[in-house]
């Protein structure tokens, strides 16, 4: 029905369409709006030929399916000849495969990337091509370039796998980004944070108490300091904790953000999830966890607390107005910055706490030395043995510590990706070029002789009395830089000083019998925040 001449001229549209249109600027958002015309116009295209050609509509869909498929054949065959031939990120070492789609990379890890990171430097040095787009930059002088208050590079494609929900986290563009930043500053304040600290105590007490109970007998503190912050961040956030500690269990609406993020952790292009968002029923578990942020936050818009939580901070702009009166565009961030207070603190904070706590099984003199340096802050006036942490703030050992266990252990190991601006950027005095993604591996940098001597152990005092095994401090970012940096981490800081001082001045702590650690470090994940493995620790009172 169709000639030959007809499908070269499709396949040439399909090129011509690649270089005029889709190989500029960004399209991952219209993905779906995409599968839509595909589909679209193959059944008009097979509705027209066969209402014109008068022939059966098989026949018809089979010259419409070749007509459509020599289109896309232009179009991937176009890419893939830039991509292998064309790309400026061709000067990069990297797999042959890498220039091909970051699909190559995606399809290999399994919630490992942080590792696979590791390994692809120690091979290819440190400017590894990642994908089509992506590089992957190994050096201390890029963190301030990439991330830095300076910084000419937006958040990546990646930050829009939700789209069209959002939160401060996901906003790309630096100018909604700053507006909305700028409500949440308010909630980290030295005074509100002084009430967070009140509010946090009643949990940390609920856990000394759970340990107190299971003294010397294993306790999993993967999971343990996990119940501890969910319960903690579900307070700022809504109000109220989950109950998790008391009940010794996950609510089930942090069950079922659990089960969703071992999906984030495939990395997949931003496409595919807004894709499979599409289909119904797919994003189940995570639309369930979100109705449920919106339940509980409702309900905390209509009850202000005594002290306040985050969440007072969020309301500010809505001051006056009745619950009925929020604009769904209003709705929509609400939702997505109350979820974003319960993700982006809880993991984090419980991650640091396993890990110090590794590491210090690991090295009991530092227990030793941090109860040294605590001793002299013990409050009698403060209930429970509890530290007050304008009193301990600025202790260089304890802060040593969690500082070396951040750094070995970042929260965020390698997937920090941000998109370079048109004109590209230097690092170590190689150009990169505008439009890459470019991620640096803080895992992979925290482990590399470039920026650290000894690098593998824990040394707390290279953070202040040791500063010569800190080779280039500027690689030294846990709560990353810039305006994108973490807003919360005086109150992550607040958090994990107190409660390392409280539990090391009220608990001997070691290994498990059996414990080895192996599964802590070797089941970790890298699921954006880094996931560790389970860890028995045996704790008895002093
Ligand atoms: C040890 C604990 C923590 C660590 C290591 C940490 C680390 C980080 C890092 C590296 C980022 C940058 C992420 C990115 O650019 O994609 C970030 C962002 C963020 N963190 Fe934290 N975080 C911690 C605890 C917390 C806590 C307790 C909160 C409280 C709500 C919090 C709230 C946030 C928010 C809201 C952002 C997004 C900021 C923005 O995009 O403007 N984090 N965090």
């Amino acid at each position: 029905m169709a000639l030959p001449s007809t499908y070269a001229g499709t396949a040439l549209a399909g090129m011509f369409s690649h270089v005029a249109f889709f190989n500029k600027g960004e399209h991952h958002l219209y993905a779906p709006l995409y599968v839509k015309l595909f589909f679209t116009t193959l059944v008009g295209a097979t509705a027209a030929l066969s209402y014109i050609h008068e022939v059966a509509w098989t026949t018809a869909l089979s010259t419409a399916l070749k007509l459509v498929g020599s289109y896309l054949l232009g179009v991937y065959g176009s890419l893939l000849v830039y991509r292998l031939f064309l790309h400026p990120l061709n000067k990069f070492p990297g797999s042959f495969y890498a220039r091909i789609s970051y699909l190559w990379l995606a399809l290999q890890i399994r919630n490992n990337l942080h590792v696979k990171l590791v390994e692809l430097h120690q091979k290819y040095g440190s400017f590894v091509r990642i994908g089509s787009s992506d590089l992957s930059v190994l050096s201390p002088k890029a963190i301030e370039i990439v991330y830095g208050p300076n910084s000419r590079c937006i958040k990546g494609p990646i930050y829009d796998m939700t789209w069209p929900s959002v939160s401060l986290h996901l906003m790309r563009d630096p100018e909604t980004h700053h507006a909305r930043r700028r409500i949440w500053s308010h909630a980290f304040s030295d005074k509100l944070i002084r009430g967070y600290e009140h509010r946090v105590r009643g949990y940390r007490q609920q856990l000394v108490d759970q340990f107190t109970e299971m003294e010397g007998q294993p306790i999993n503190v993967r999971k343990w300091f996990n119940l501890y912050s969910f319960d903690v961040m579900g307070d700022l956030s809504f109000g109220q904790g989950f109950g998790s500690i008391e009940r010794k269990e996950y609510h089930w609406a942090i069950k079922l953000l659990n089960a969703t993020t071992d999906f984030v952790g495939l990395f997949l292009p931003a496409w595919t999830s807004l894709l499979l968002a599409r289909i119904p029923g797919a994003m189940g578990d995570f639309e369930k966890f979100l109705e449920f942020c919106g339940q509980r936050l409702m309900e905390r818009f209509k009850n202000d607390p005594e002290i306040p939580d985050i969440s007072s901070s969020l309301f500010v702009p809505l001051k006056g107005k009745d619950i009925t009166e929020i604009t769904p565009a209003e709705e929509n961030i609400l939702y997505g910055d109350a979820r974003l207070i319960v993700i982006a603190g809880s993991d984090t904070t419980s991650g640091a706490l396993s890990t110090i706590f590794y590491e210090l099984v690991r090295n009991p003199e530092e227990i030793e030395k941090l109860r040294a340096e605590l001793a002299p802050c013990v409050d009698k006036d403060q209930p429970d043995g509890e530290f007050l942490h304008s009193k301990i703030a600025h202790l260089e050992h304890l802060n040593g510590v969690i500082n070396e266990a951040l750094r070995l252990y970042p929260a965020v190991p390698s997937a920090l990706g941000r998109l370079t601006p048109p004109e590209g950027i230097i690092i170590d005095g190689v150009h990169i070029p505008g439009g890459t993604h470019i991620l640096c591996p803080m895992y992979a940098l925290a482990r590399s002789e470039l920026a650290y001597e000894r690098p593998h152990d824990f040394i707390s005092e290279r953070w202040y009395k040791s500063p010569e095994l800190v080779k280039d401090k500027t690689a030294f970012a846990p709560f990353s830089l810039g305006s994108f940096n973490c807003i919360g981490r005086p109150l992550a800081l607040m958090n994990l000083r107190t409660t390392v001082a409280r539990l090391v001045m009220e608990f001997d702590v070691k290994m498990a019998p059996g414990e080895d650690g192996s599964k802590f470090l070797g089941n970790a994940k890298d699921k954006f925040v880094l996931y560790l493995g389970d860890l028995d620790l045996v704790f008895t009172r002093r």
